[in-house]
């Protein structure tokens, strides 16, 4: 038995590490946007990132060897998904998130076993009780922050354009909209709907900017406002995504039942997230997000679908259900 274990998928986890810093120090220095623009040779790559001749060559034949790189005739350019999605100068970019990992995750990361032993947050604003005050502080690092939520929610908000029934309505509210990929998303692929979203009144011109390039600024609006101080908006639908988990359980309560005062009866609430498979076994991104949470905030933390739709029934909600999005993600549907 012991000479047919090996012991690869535990080294591959351990230096999990290399791997992503090579990623995210490649997507820092922009070295996928350089090689959108045109292919490039070794030395003229180096030259471009200002890089030291030592390691140039071993960084990018590494990104070669992780995928996210060919190289032919000794010039490299992206693969097709580095292409679409590490290109700063492409609006499918997903990299905003993955600079956000590596300013501010990658270091707090470092502290988890501090975090598992104190039950206390690790990052840089980890002694601040508001979270979002302390690093809204900071203009560079709210629109960082709210930028960086989109290359998350892009994909989610595009299976929520489609599986969701939105013929049936005619408003919604995205409550803690960021940016505004969900709004823009659903309502681009639905003429019909009129949409708002909802966050701290310092979002609104970075919120604005982005409805307004996606020319939805006759039917997108903002609401400034904070969540547990002020009734949400009236809407149809109100959407959460990748809200509850920043909570710890008493104030994830408190968002529901907002939520639902705000609905009329037959409205929907729709929660978004990676949520946890409901035997915790199998969503690891799920419970490592969950682990984020404890290194993010204070008491936040991410949940099974039977856990929300648990909480949404306490809330009132007559019907729930759970339905996969793509990827870790999936949704929660409560019909009030
Ligand atoms: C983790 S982000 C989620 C963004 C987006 N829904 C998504 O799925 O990518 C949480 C959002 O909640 C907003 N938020 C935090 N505290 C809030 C409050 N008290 N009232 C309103 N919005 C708040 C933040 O500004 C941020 O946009």
């Amino acid at each position: 038995m012991a000479d047919q274990l090996s012991p690869e998928k535990i080294l591959g986890l351990g230096f999990g590490f290399w791997n992503a810093k090579t990623l995210l120090s490649a997507v820092e220095l922009g070295l996928f946007t350089i090689l959108a623009e045109a292919p490039a040779d070794a030395e003229t790559l180096r030259s471009r990132l200002g890089l030291h001749p030592r390691s140039a060559l071993d960084f990018f034949d590494a990104l070669v060897a992780l995928g996210l790189l060919e190289r032919d005739n000794g010039l490299y350019r992206n693969t097709a998904e580095a292409a679409l999605f590490l290109d700063r100068a492409k609006p499918s970019y997903v990299g905003q998130i993955l600079e956000l990992a590596n300013a501010r995750l990658f270091a707090s990361w470092d502290r988890l076993t501090e975090a598992l032993k104190t039950g206390r947050p690790q990052s840089e604003n980890a002694a601040e009780k508001d979270f979002f005050a302390a690093l809204y502080a900071d203009p560079a690092r709210l629109r960082g922050f709210l930028t960086a939520m989109s290359g998350i929610s892009a994909g989610p908000a595009k299976a929520i354009a489609e599986k969701f029934p939105w013929t049936k309505y005619g408003s919604f509210v995205d409550v803690g909209s960021a940016q505004g990929m969900v709004p823009a998303t659903v309502a681009r692929a639905h003429p019909h709907l009129i949409g708002a979203g909802f966050d701290l009144p310092q979002v609104k011109p970075i919120f604005d900017d982005f409805i307004a390039a996606n020319g939805l600024s006759d039917r997108v609006t903002f609401r400034g406002g904070d969540f547990f101080r002020d009734a949400l908006p009236g809407a149809d639908v109100i959407v959460m995504g990748h809200i509850l988990h920043d909570w710890d359980l008493e104030e994830k309560r408190h968002l529901l039942a907002n939520a639902y005062a705000a609905l009329p009866k037959g409205g929907a609430l729709i929660v978004y997230e990676a949520l946890i498979d409901d035997e915790r076994r199998t969503n690891a991104f799920g419970l490592l997000m969950s682990l984020n949470m404890l290194i993010e905030t204070p008491g936040g933390f991410d949940y099974t679908g039977a856990d929300c739709q648990g909480w949404m029934r306490e809330a009132g909600f007559a019907e729930t259900r759970v339905e996969h999005l793509l990827g870790p993600d999936s949704m929660v549907i409560g019909v009030k």
